[in-house]
């Protein structure tokens, strides 16, 4: 197993005492799965992806990664946060290039892993704009070639495209997919939107809140061509809605 997770709880100090933010959470994750945490807002889905990307610690429990106990974060983990956090002085070119300073030595081939990945989210005709210059989804786009471009074995992605129209949304949970399916990635993608889940994983965790805790775990069994509109999708939308005790009409039509 390549991600463990055994036993974990946390709490936290708050004013009317302790709140249990997590407790007893065991998942083990596979190489090359996209895993989703799914649940409602507080449920613990941060909390847990911080402990798990080694930013928090457990109050008891363990997290391991290909057999050894994470205590803190590692470059070779790339959490890619809600905001995007570009440096605005820099082009598109130089801010995925960020990463890649402080292990490769030429700029030469900074440069030329920089603008693979450019080319890989589609931003290739706007390597030399700032950020300002670009929209919301262009901005992520960069900070996910950013992330990419210094090759890592895990994503986090805590509600990355949380902020995006739900067109630009599409887009980029398209994009995300090939890639991490392209490039066998492992990833652990925090979410509290249910479609969203199920277009992008194979196994898709459920939380509920208070204590935090695994409701269920409901395997994505789709095609890698994934349609939303398919009968097999809704399907499996209408179990994670059955999850959460919500109620789906199948028959109700599909709109954007
Ligand atoms: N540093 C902290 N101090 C006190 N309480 C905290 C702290 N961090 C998180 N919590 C509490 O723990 C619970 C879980 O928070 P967490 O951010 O993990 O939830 P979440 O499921 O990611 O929520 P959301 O979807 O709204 O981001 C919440 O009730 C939150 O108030």
């Amino acid at each position: 197993m390549y991600i463990e997770i055994n036993n974990l709880s946390k709490s936290f100090v708050q004013k009317e005492g302790d709140f249990k933010a997590l407790q007893n959470i065991s998942l083990h994750i596979n190489q090359g799965e996209f895993i989703s945490l799914l649940g409602p807002s507080g449920c613990g889905k941060s909390t847990l992806l911080n402990i798990v990307a080694g930013f928090e610690k457990a109050d008891s429990g363990s997290v391991s990664i290909d057999g050894i106990e994470v205590t803190a974060p590692s470059s070779k983990y790339v959490t890619i946060f809600q905001n995007y956090g570009l440096l605005p002085w820099r082009n598109v070119i130089k801010n995925v290039e960020l990463g890649l300073e402080t292990i490769i030595k030429s700029k030469l081939e900074r440069n030329k892993i920089a603008k693979k990945y450019v080319e890989l989210v589609g931003l290739e005709e706007f390597e030399k704009r700032h950020p300002h210059e670009l929209s919301g989804g262009m901005q992520q786009r960069v900070s996910i070639a950013r992330a990419l471009a210094v090759n890592p074995d895990i994503i986090y992605m805590d509600e990355p495209f949380g902020a995006l129209d739900n067109m630009t949304r599409y887009k980029m949970q398209n994009d995300i997919y090939r890639i991490a399916k392209s490039q066998q990635k492992t990833v652990i993608f925090v979410t509290h939107d249910i479609e969203e889940a199920v277009y992008l994983s194979d196994r898709i965790v459920i939380m509920s809140s208070n204590p935090g805790e695994i409701k269920k775990i409901i395997k994505v069994e789709l095609p890698s061509d994934r349609d939303r509109t398919s009968e097999e999708f809704v399907d499996i939308r209408g179990k994670v809605f059955e999850a959460f005790n919500m109620k789906i009409d199948k028959n109700v039509e599909y709109m954007i």
